[in-house]
C-alpha cells in the first residue's frame, strides 16, 4: 500500500532506526549527560514540518501571574508535537530505551518543540513543578522525573553568515563545568567558572538531567535557562518524563 509509505528523505520512517548515538556525562549528581547524535537529520526536517504552522507564545505554567507577566520568563514560542506520528513514536522508543526500559509509554508528555526568534528566550527555571497539586496531580502523572532538551534547528557553520546562531545556549548556573578541551566543541568554554555550564546549541545533540532528588522531592541544581538568542533562530526539542502515567485524554494525540 504506497499511502502507507511516509516519504522523509526517501527513508521508510515505520521502519525506525535509531542512531549511533556517544553518551557523555557531565555530572553524576545531579546526573546530567550530553548525547550527541541523538535525532537525526531527517527527523529534525520531519518535525519541523509537522509543527511549522502550529506554534504559540508560551504558556509557563509555574508563573501565577497574568498574560504579560508570563512573557517575560519566556519570550520564545512552543508546540505539542502530535503523539500518533510515527517518527514521534520512534524518538520516544529512544528515549524510553535510554532510561533502561522500565519506564512506559505513558510517563511521557507530548513532545515539545520550542522556538526562539532573536532577542527571545526562557529565563532561569526548574523543569519540576513546585505546585505539585496543580501541575503534578495523579492525572498528570506526577512530577517530571527528567529531562531531555535535544536541539533541532540550529544553524552552523555550514550555514550563510546572517543566518547562524549565535547565543541561545543552555545554561545551568549551579554544575560545575568540566575541564576536558573537549567539551569545548558543546560547551562555551569561554563562560565564566561562576556561571557553570552552558551548552551550545548543536542540533541533533540533547541533554538529559534528572529533575528529582531520591526522595522525589525537585532538585534545585539542574536550575538552567534558555540563553537569548542574538542571531539566527534556534528550535528544540523538550522529552519530559513523569512519575507515573498520564491519563489518557492528556497525553492522547493532540
Ligand atoms: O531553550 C533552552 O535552551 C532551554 C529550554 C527549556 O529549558 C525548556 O523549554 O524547559
Ligand atoms: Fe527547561
Amino acid at each position: 500500500d504506497p499511502n502507507k509509505q511516509i516519504p522523509l528523505g526517501g527513508k521508510d520512517v515505520s521502519l525506525c532506526e535509531h542512531p549511533d548515538y556517544k553518551v557523555h556525562i557531565v555530572s553524576r549528581s545531579p546526573l546530567v549527560m550530553y548525547i550527541e547524535n541523538f535525532i537525526t537529520g531527517e527527523e529534525r526536517a520531519h518535525l519541523r514540518e509537522i509543527t511549522k504552522d502550529t506554534f504559540a507564545h508560551s504558556e509557563v505554567t509555574s508563573s501565577a501571574g497574568a498574560g504579560n507577566a508570563l512573557h517575560r520568563v519566556r519570550t520564545s514560542q512552543s508546540t505539542r508535537v502530535d503523539s500518533g506520528d510515527p517518527v514521534v513514536r520512534c524518538i520516544e522508543d529512544r528515549a524510553l530505551a535510554f532510561q533502561g526500559f522500565d519506564v512506559s509509554r505513558d510517563h511521557l508528555e507530548p513532545l515539545q518543540l520550542v522556538k526562539y526568534a532573536p532577542g527571545e528566550h526562557y529565563h532561569y527555571h526548574t523543569d519540576w513543578f513546585t505546585d505539585v497539586p496543580r501541575h503534578a496531580n495523579a492525572a498528570l502523572g506526577g512530577n517530571r522525573i527528567s529531562s531531555f532538551f535535544a536541539y533541532i534547528t540550529a544553524p552552523g557553520n555550514n550555514t550563510k553568515d546572517e543566518d547562524r546562531i549565535t547565543g541561545g545556549g543552555t545554561n545551568f548556573p549551579l554544575l560545575r563545568a568540566p575541564h576536558d578541551p573537549r567539551w569545548c566543541q558543546w560547551i562555551d568554554c569561554d563562560e565564566e567558572w561562576e556561571e557553570g555550564v552552558s551548552f551550545r546549541p548543536v542540533e541533533g545533540n540533547a541533554v538529559y538531567w534528572e529533575n528529582l532528588l531520591e526522595n522525589g522531592m525537585g532538585d534545585q541544581r539542574v536550575l538552567h535557562a534558555g540563553l537569548p538568542v542574538i542571531t539566527g533562530s534556534k528550535i528544540g526539542m523538550n522529552i519530559w518524563t513523569r512519575q507515573g502515567p498520564l491519563d489518557q485524554g492528556i497525553r492522547g494525540s493532540v
